[in-house]
């Protein structure tokens, strides 16, 4: 998707400025825009809407729960992987009705939460889950909505660590294991077979192994349907990805097109994506202060006061996030590595980026609004950022940053 309307200190199409943002509530932070977030949701829902769909927004790409408001006052779903998540959906205010619990790893507690709040779907990942699933439900005398997520093994193009779709990811179920537990399903009393989906990584820029996937979905759709078993919804996950740096994924509208001209011979099944990153990552930017500029014979280091505590994403995947300085000054040109104040060579926000910064400079990362705040850590003891909510040319603080204080409570020395 692409980026909000950002130019020189003015942010969005507001005309909000970035540094009355860095003044009034410090650096680093983190700034979305209500707009584009609107607007992002509703390029997937106007793409769908001539076919019944559910758009679940995906909680782990930014979970701030004014964030999930504003998503939730949309009519947004959520696709959720912990109670933590879910607990999140419902303090902003969203129809658990409309929610779909993934991971491989749900805990009794979480199952038992899912059902009291009559979610929408358990995304079922393993054989084993699937049995949790109908005991707990049994003996809490409930019906549990399932669906089966089947691991398509496609090559999702992405980087490995964020691919799902493989044989060799610990997602999913094989097909060929599918259709059996889906038989099984179907005869238990306390499960309600509803529909099946796969999620096969993150930020893919192409529409091919989508497509793929899809005609996995569909061929076993269809040989559930020869045994009896009707699905009401087929959810194909998120994934779409975004331009961080001149990629070009396709539009949701596109996405859609492409996808729905392989299911016009099911106009009664929801389809459901689960898009995080497409609807916030270009929503968000993470403003940050230059403490200080360093040269050796090697480099020029350019010491920012975010680091990979509050953007993990370059250290973790090697990812590259445009940096931008929000004033431009007559400081001279040179090529950095942008770097945090952590005790690790790994802390870098930016490598080899040409800049004209001067020390006391601001800096806006692009890119920022999913994957960011939601992966932060105290490491190295740091608070973690304020975030901020703009809407029209009002500035809203979503969440303080966090105090030294705050770090340390709950623990205690011994004698
Ligand atoms: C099951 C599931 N659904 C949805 C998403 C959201 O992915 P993205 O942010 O790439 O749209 C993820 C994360 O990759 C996921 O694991
Ligand atoms: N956290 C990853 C995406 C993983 C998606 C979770 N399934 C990123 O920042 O790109």
């Amino acid at each position: 998707m692409d980026h909000f309307n950002y130019s020189q200190n003015r942010l969005f199409a507001e005309n909000v400025s970035c540094t009355d943002i860095a003044e009034q509530y410090g650096t680093p932070c983190f700034v979305y825009s209500r707009a584009t977030i609107e607007r992002h949701f509703l390029a997937f829902t106007d793409a769908m809407k001539s076919h019944p769909h559910l758009i679940c927004y995906a909680v782990k790409a930014n979970s701030n729960i004014a964030v999930l408001n504003v998503l939730a006052k949309m009519g947004s779903g959520f696709d959720i992987v912990s109670g933590g998540e879910l607990s999140r959906v419902v303090k902003a205010g969203g129809d658990p009705s409309k929610v779909v619990f993934s991971g491989v790893g749900k805990t009794v507690e979480e199952i038992k939460l899912g059902l009291d709040l009559g979610i929408k779907c358990f995304n079922v990942e393993s054989e084993a889950e699937l049995h949790r699933i109908a005991d707990v439900a049994a003996a809490e005398g409930k019906v549990a909505p399932i669906s089966i997520r089947v691991n398509p093994n496609v090559d999702a193009g992405t980087h490995p660590y964020i691919s799902t779709g493989l044989k060799e990811n610990k997602f999913g179920i094989e097909l060929e294991q599918a259709l059996p537990l889906f038989e099984w399903a179907h005869c238990q009393p306390s499960l309600s077979v509803q529909g099946v989906d796969c999620h096969i990584g993150s930020q893919l820029t192409e529409i091919s192994p989508f497509l793929d996937a899809l005609d996995a979905l569909i061929a076993l759709i269809d040989r559930l349907a020869d045994k009896g078993i009707e699905l009401s919804h087929l959810d194909l996950g998120g994934g779409l990805g975004v331009p961080y740096n001149g990629e070009a994924p396709p539009h949701p509208s596109e996405y859609a097109a492409a996808l729905m001209k392989k299911l016009e011979r099911f106009p009664q099944l929801t389809i459901i994506f689960e898009p995080g990153r497409a609807i916030m990552a270009n929503a968000g930017i993470m403003l940050t202060k230059v403490e200080y500029l360093k040269q050796n014979a090697e480099k020029n280091f350019c010491i920012v006061d975010a680091a990979m505590n509050d953007l993990i994403r370059p250290a973790l995947y090697s990812a590259w996030q445009r940096i931008e300085p929000v004033v431009k000054t007559s400081a001279e040109s040179k090529v950095y590595d942008v770097v945090g104040p952590i005790c690790e060579t790994g802390d870098f926000i930016g490598k080899e980026r040409e800049l004209n910064v001067a020390a006391g400079d601001l800096l806006a990362v692009r890119s920022a609004g999913a994957y960011g705040f939601t992966m932060s850590s105290n490491y190295n003891s740091r608070p973690r950022a304020a975030e901020i909510m703009v809407d029209g040319d009002k500035t809203h603080l979503i969440r303080q940053r966090e105090t030294v204080e705050s770090l340390w409570s709950g623990e205690q020395v011994i004698d």
